[in-house]
């Protein structure tokens, strides 16, 4: 787990920032740190993605005042290295402790809250993108490629579209207390009204000082609410010759991108299990010293992105072969959210079990890693648990197990 934040001066609780959150603040929790950030000092403007750390540090050291806390920039990444990101220095940034613990014993009361935030979405107000034939058809052409020789991993997604009217501080508060072991989001899109809402399990990369923290996760299987086969399948996956492999691919590629910013690097022998609440997921642990304590947190996320967890090997040829086949823009999904702040320190999760929700729409998103051995039906129903993360938290589970293949 990332635990090499602490945070020095403990304001508030994370219950409490939680409970202050409105539509427009950014707010990103993970285990050990909250942040809650209102209002905008300066944005960072539209760069190609190479030229992002170097402006975001300018602009980071530009703000920094004597006598006055560090300024730092909070956003979104996306997975596109041609598109937008969406970074600002907030103009007022409040920080909050808070243990798991904390956070399930003051949002308890959340549990028994009904569903008023969702106008009453139906059946039929559900879009996939692709549907459930199309996926699975992509998932076969991706297969056949590897036959050839073409890709070694791929990452395949999908997307739901909601028709409803979310309430985001209701949703903000159900994910964060479903998810207290992750990374929780909220990120306004700039002027566009909309938000990019999640809880994420996976930290891309971490930094405080010379310390850096990985933790990709590849691999997974869907919870059982029966505990003899949850625990079944836990033993399965961390035994799954296929999911192993699906899971070295990744930490290979994210040991080889993050070993030459560093003078030690530790990256235990083999995965161990993380559960969220809706997936079992092998993960790894991988932590260094920074050789050089002036590479930032964005510059070191932004050089181990797109990994394989979510894009594939190699890059350029999964790259191209998801804008052929998945039908919709990811846009934010599988990029990044986080925080850097002007001494480099910061939080990066992959930007995953995640929705973009506008005034009247949710769109959600999840996909699976595919390599020699999957199979398309299975990894349509992963890609189902995955998404039901957010339907959960939206109160829409029910919904969708209803819906046709409705696509758009
Ligand atoms: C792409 C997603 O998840 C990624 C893919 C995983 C897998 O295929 O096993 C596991 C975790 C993530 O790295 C998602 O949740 O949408």
């Amino acid at each position: 787990m990332n635990d090499i934040f602490r945070v020095p001066t403990a304001a508030a609780s994370a219950a409490d920032l939680l409970g202050s959150y409105h539509g427009g603040d950014a707010f990103f929790s993970s285990p050990h740190q909250t942040l809650l950030a209102q209002g905008v000092a300066a944005t960072l403007p539209a760069l190609p993605v190479e030229a992002l750390a170097d402006a975001a540090r300018d602009l980071l050291a530009a703000h920094r005042r004597p006598g006055q806390p560090l300024p730092l920039l909070i956003g979104a990444i996306p997975f596109r290295s041609d598109a937008v990101a969406q970074l600002c220095i907030p103009a007022r940034v409040h920080y909050g402790s808070g243990s798991a613990a904390q956070l399930l014993d003051r949002m308890q009361p959340c549990v028994a809250t009904p569903a008023a935030d969702v106008a009453a979405a139906t059946a039929t107000d559900i879009r996939h993108q692709p549907g459930k034939q199309g996926y699975q058809a992509n998932v076969s052409q991706a297969l056949a490629l590897m036959q050839r020789g073409v890709l070694d991993k791929v990452v395949l997604s999908r997307s739901l579209r909601v028709a409803a009217q979310i309430d985001l501080p209701g949703l903000l508060q159900r994910l964060a207390q479903r998810n207290v072991l992750g990374y929780t989001f909220a990120v306004p899109l700039g002027d566009t009204q909309r938000t990019l809402i999640g809880a994420s399990p996976e930290l891309l990369l971490a930094r405080r000082g010379r310390h850096v923290v990985s933790n990709p996760l590849a691999g997974s299987i869907p919870r059982s609410a029966d505990p003899a086969e949850d625990q079944r399948r836990a033993r399965g996956l961390l035994q799954s010759a296929k999911d192993l492999h699906e899971h070295a691919v990744v930490i290979d590629a994210v040991a080889a991108a993050l070993r030459p910013f560093c003078s030690r690097l530790d990256v235990p022998a083999g995965p161990s299990l993380l559960a969220t609440p809706t997936m079992w997921h092998l993960s790894t642990e991988m932590r260094g010293e920074l050789a050089d304590p002036a590479t930032t947190s964005l510059q070191l996320a932004l050089a181990l992105h797109p990994t394989p967890a979510v894009c594939g090997h190699p890059t350029a040829a999964a790259r191209d072969f998801i804008a052929e086949v998945e039908g919709f823009d990811r846009r934010y999904f599988t990029g990044l959210t986080g925080w850097c702040d002007a001494d480099g320190d910061g939080e990066w999760a992959v930007t995953i079990r995640c929705a973009e929700v506008g005034a009247h729409d949710a769109t959600l998103y999840a996909g699976a890693g595919i390599v020699p051995g999957s199979e398309p039906a299975l990894e349509w129903r992963e890609t189902s648990a995955k998404l039901n993360t957010m339907l959960g938290a939206m109160q829409l589970e029910a919904a969708l197990a209803d819906t046709p293949e409705v696509q758009s």
